[in-house]
C-alpha cells in the first residue's frame, strides 16, 4: 500500500496575506513530517500523531501553542486520535497548561480503558503520566490576545461570510503501508467560547474518524453546527454507501450548510488511498503527501505540487 498523509490548518475567513507564507510552511512542514513517519514503516496513528504535534507546536495555528482564548482569556483544549485498525480512540476536552493534546488524547487511548477524559481528571492523568506542566502564558500568543479584543468589541461582526469567531483548528489523517488508517484533530476552540465549551474537534464520529474498512476524516469549522450533524461519521456513510471521497465530502458539507447554515472542512482518505480536501467555509489550508508529491492549497484553485525529497 502506497502510504498517504493530509493534514489541514482549520476552516476560515479567509487568510490575510501577511499570514498566508506562514500558513503554507507550516501545513507543509506538518504533512512532510507526517509522510516522512508512514515512508519509514511507522504506522498511521504515528503518523497522525506527528503531523499534529508540528502543528500543535506552531504558532500559527488555533491549537498547542496559539490556541484561541475563552472569555476570560484563557486557553483550554481538546483533542482526539483514533486508530482504524481496532476503531481504539482517544480524546481530550477542556485541557489546560499542556503544550501536545494530541498527545494525551494517545495517552488515554493505550493507557485507560477509556475513551475520553475532560478537564481535571485530564489534567490529573497528565501529570500521572509525567507530562510536562506548561504555564498559560507559553500557550498564549499576541494575535490570540487581538483576536479576543477583537470578538470582544464586535470588530469582527461585519464578516457575513463565516461565524467570525473560528480560526485555525489542525488535523491529520494518514494510511499506512499494512493499510492502517488514522486520524487526529486538535484546537483551542472557538475564539471568545464560555468556560468549559467543548466543541466537535474531540468527539469521535463529529471531529473525525477512521475505520480501516472504510477510511478515515478530519473535521474542521463551526463545531456545533458539526456536531449537530456528526460531520465525519456522515462523510464516511456515505462512502460505506458507495461515494467516491469528492462525492461523500460534498454530500456531507452540503447537509450540514443546507440543514443548519453550518460551515467547515474536512481532509478525508479511502481505505484504497484517494483522497480529498474540502471546504464550504472561505479557505481551509491543507496539504497531501502522496507519491512522492506534496499538494498545498490554502483557496480554492491555489493548489501547488512539489516533489518531496
Ligand atoms: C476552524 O475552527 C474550528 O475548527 C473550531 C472547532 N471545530 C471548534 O468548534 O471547536
Amino acid at each position: 500500500m502506497n502510504p498517504v498523509v493530509l493534514v489541514h490548518g482549520g476552516g476560515a475567513s479567509s487568510i490575510s496575506q501577511d499570514r498566508k507564507e506562514r500558513v503554507r510552511q507550516g501545513i507543509s512542514k506538518a504533512a512532510t513530517g507526517g509522510y516522512k513517519v508512514v515512508k519509514e514503516g511507522g504506522s498511521a496513528v504515528d503518523a497522525v500523531e506527528e503531523a499534529v504535534t508540528i502543528l500543535e507546536n506552531d504558532p500559527e495555528f488555533n491549537a498547542g501553542c496559539g490556541s484561541v482564548l475563552n472569555t476570560e482569556g484563557e486557553v483550554e483544549m481538546d483533542a482526539s486520535i483514533m486508530d482504524g485498525k481496532d476503531l481504539s480512540t482517544g480524546a481530550v476536552s477542556a485541557v489546560r497548561n499542556i503544550a501536545n493534546p494530541v498527545k494525551l488524547a494517545r495517552l488515554v487511548m493505550e493507557k485507560t480503558p477509556h475513551c475520553f477524559l475532560t478537564g481535571e481528571g485530564a489534567g490529573r492523568f497528565a501529570a500521572e503520566m509525567g507530562v510536562p506542566e506548561v504555564a498559560m502564558e507559553e500557550l498564549i500568543t499576541e494575535r490570540s490576545k487581538k483576536q479576543l479584543e477583537k470578538e470582544k468589541h464586535g470588530n469582527g461582526a461585519q464578516r457575513s461570510d463565516y461565524p467570525k469567531n473560528l480560526a485555525g483548528t489542525v488535523g491529520a489523517v494518514a494510511l499506512d503501508s499494512k493499510g492502517n488508517v488514522a486520524y487526529a484533530t486538535s484546537t483551542g476552540g472557538i475564539v471568545n467560547k464560555m468556560v468549559g465549551r467543548v466543541g466537535d474537534s474531540p468527539c469521535v464520529g463529529s471531529g473525525g474518524y477512521a475505520d480501516n474498512n472504510i477510511g478515515a476524516i478530519s473535521t474542521t469549522g463551526h463545531g456545533e453546527s458539526i456536531l449537530k450533524v456528526n460531520l465525519a461519521r456522515l462523510t464516511l456513510f456515505h462512502m460505506e454507501q458507495g461515494k467516491t471521497v469528492e462525492e461523500a465530502a460534498d454530500l456531507s458539507l452540503g447537509y450540514m450548510k443546507s440543514k443548519i447554515k453550518g460551515l467547515g472542512g474536512l481532509i478525508l482518505i479511502s481505505k484504497t488511498g484517494d483522497w480529498a480536501a474540502k471546504w464550504t467555509s472561505t479557505s481551509m489550508p491543507w496539504a497531501a503527501a502522496k507519491d512522492n508529491k506534496l499538494h498545498v492549497g490554502l483557496d480554492v484553485g491555489d493548489t501547488t505540487i512539489t516533489d518531496l525529497p
